[in-house]
């Protein structure tokens, strides 16, 4: 997926201001920035929900999308959110999602209602909403909050295998020690995105 002079404002104020990205398949890519620089805005972007007021968005195929908090509904089960998914997705069943839930070590009964678990193990759940049709495109924004250090390894150890298939993956990041997981680290700020990390 390329991103080509992108810019969007929220009423005057620009936020994003000629953004270029090249997210090649199976590479995996880091986008770091200040709270508040961009970062969701551009991961909207990327995945469609938002329109640039200018510049180019080429996407090939769907992007899968997890958000900070995504929940759909609490008191949904984690199986009913598995099936409203797999009915979106227009999937025959649900074995690969059961199958990411499982690389996570996601450990409850598929019966409890979401709001009901804690939040690390809601995050499995996002996370596997949002991976369980296999989408080209992955776009992540700090998929790993509140996942413990036994977790948080599963998480790397699934993304290194999505990316053996050929997916690519974006992901936002706060933590400076998962930065040499990535391909390429971005840095947004000022509304554009620069190569490496700044350390002024
Ligand atoms: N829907 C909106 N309407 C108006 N302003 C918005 C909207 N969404 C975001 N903003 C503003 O745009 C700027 C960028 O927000 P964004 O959420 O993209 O930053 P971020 O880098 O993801 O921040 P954080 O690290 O805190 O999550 C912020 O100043 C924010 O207040």
């Amino acid at each position: 997926m390329t991103l080509e002079e992108v810019w969007k404002s929220y009423g005057r104020r620009p936020v994003l201001r000629g953004v270029d990205l090249v997210v090649p398949a199976g590479a995996l890519v880091g986008i770091v920035g200040e709270n508040g620089a961009g970062k969701t805005t551009l991961l909207r972007t990327v995945i469609g929900e938002l329109v640039p007021d200018r510049g180019k968005v080429n996407r090939v195929g769907e992007a899968g999308y997890c958000p900070q908090e995504a929940v759909v509904n609490p008191l949904l089960s984690v199986a009913q959110h598995l099936e409203l998914f797999r009915v979106a997705h227009e999937l025959a069943d649900v074995k690969r999602a059961r199958e990411l839930l499982a690389i996570l070590g996601y450990a409850e009964p598929l019966e409890q209602r979401v709001g009901t678990l804690s939040g690390g193990t809601q995050q499995k759940v996002n996370l596997v909403l949002a991976l369980m049709h296999d989408p080209p495109l992955l776009v992540l924004d700090e998929p790993y909050q509140g996942f413990d250090w036994h977790t948080h390894e599963r998480f790397w150890e699934l993304a290194r295998h999505l990316k053996e298939r050929g997916q690519s993956i974006v992901v936002v990041s706060h933590l400076i020690h998962d930065l040499a997981h990535f391909d390429t680290v971005l840095e947004l700020r000022d509304g554009k995105l620069h190569q490496g990390v700044s350390t002024a």
